[in-house]
């Protein structure tokens, strides 16, 4: 085969999903990672500070020409140093979002997004500029100059221009650091749109745990530039054995289907494997998925069917897993309820009261769930 700088097709019917097997070094850090993730839907990238994170979103777009390994996104190989292979960043179909989006200042957000567009042949265009518009709700905007954007506009801008280069894959480097939580709030439901509505899987980079919990469907957990975790999401969120657990924010997210509304009591109920809980009312139909936390420390446990209480939501429950919390006084109880992942954060002397050991069966008392989204 001659040599090209173009991506190979793998062969008709070739693996769905990113490969992702690369390394590199710099002076003071490595980064080595052996990744596997679906060829689909949000995959976030956690991590502390320095973790690698960026530095692995480079590798990806190709920046980072000392990188060695293999990268195949979807069928097409863009790295596999063994064989030569090394597609340059321009030749790599992929959208890159910022904390910032730079546009080009002298010309209105139409030329900005048509500037992407032109970039791909017309036959190659999967996204259409209305249909970008529509998507981030940025078609009163087309005739604006970008000094007169919002931050949160400039940010749907640099995204919308992101999807007009009909990306096979979308890396997203904190995309809503930048934004004081008003911004972040009003930015959420377009990329949980984007998610819904496009068939382009994507790379996001985030700290903040509301963002991933609320988009993410697979988690890789950085540190050091090593993967620590890799998983799905709700089964990472509900391991004890990872940082995350050890924090104020610990809990696991579930996914309920919309299946009551209760008008007298302005509740919804929502059900998941093992069991259902109730919520303030939701402005969802019926049938509708709604993801929500429960957060470890809203969850209590009792060895019977409590009754004369005030919480609603009791679920019947196996312990899994009993290991020490963020502080000495706790304990994180990991348990099943029919399928579903909870946790609970507990005193200690609560734990050795109640008797607690994997296998036993309880009740956990929810206190409230966090709707997401
Ligand atoms: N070109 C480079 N040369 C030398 N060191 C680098 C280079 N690029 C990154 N590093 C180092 O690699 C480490 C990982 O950086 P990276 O930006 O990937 O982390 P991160 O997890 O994205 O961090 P943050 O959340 O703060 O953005 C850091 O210690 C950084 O200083």
């Amino acid at each position: 085969m001659p040599p090209t700088d173009g991506p190979r097709q793998d062969a008709p019917g070739a693996r769905q999903g990113i490969r992702i097997r690369l390394e590199v070094a710099f002076a003071d850090f490595r980064l080595d990672v052996d990744l596997d993730l679906p060829g689909r839907g949000v995959t976030a990238l956690f991590g502390h500070s320095g973790s690698g994170k960026t530095t692995l979103l480079r590798c990806v777009a190709g920046l980072e020409p000392a990188a060695r390994g293999v990268l195949t996104v979807n069928g097409e190989c863009w790295q596999d140093s063994a064989r030569g292979l090394f597609v340059p960043p321009h030749r790599r179909q992929l959208g890159y979002v910022f904390q910032e989006a730079s546009l080009f200042p002298h010309l209105s957000v139409r030329r900005n997004l048509e500037f992407g567009l032109r970039r791909i042949p017309a036959a190659a265009r999967k996204v259409s500029l209305a249909q970008a518009t529509a998507l981030l709700g940025i078609d009163h905007l087309l005739e604006r100059m970008p000094d007169r954007l919002s931050g949160g506009e400039r940010q749907r801008v640099g995204m919308a221009r992101a999807l007009l280069t009909s990306p096979r894959i979308l890396l997203m480097d904190e995309p809503l650091a930048a934004l004081d939580a008003r911004r972040k709030q009003e930015i959420l439901p377009y990329l949980e749109r984007l998610h819904d509505e496009l068939d382009i899987p994507v790379l996001y980079v985030s700290h903040a745990a509301e963002e991933v919990v609320r988009l993410a469907d697979h988690v890789v957990m950085l540190g050091e530039g090593r993967v620590m975790a890799a998983g799905e999401l709700r089964a990472t969120m509900a391991r004890l054995d990872l940082p995350t657990a050890f924090t104020e924010d610990a809990g696991v997210v579930v996914e309920g289907r919309v299946a009551e509304h209760d008008d007298h009591y302005h509740l919804t109920r929502l059900d998941f494997p093992g069991g259902a809980v109730w919520v303030s009312r939701q402005v969802a139909e019926l049938g509708r998925m709604l993801r929500f936390r429960v957060h470890a420390r809203d969850v209590s446990l009792a060895d019977h069917q409590v009754e004369g209480t005030s919480i609603v939501n009791l679920l019947p429950v196996v312990i899994d897993e009993i290991v020490g919390a963020d502080t000495a006084a706790h304990v994180l109880v990991k348990m099943d309820a029919g399928g579903t992942p909870l946790v609970a954060r507990i005193t200690r002397r609560s734990s050795e009261q109640l008797v607690l050991r994997p296998g036993r069966r309880m009740w956990a008392q929810i206190k409230s769930v966090a709707l997401l989204g």
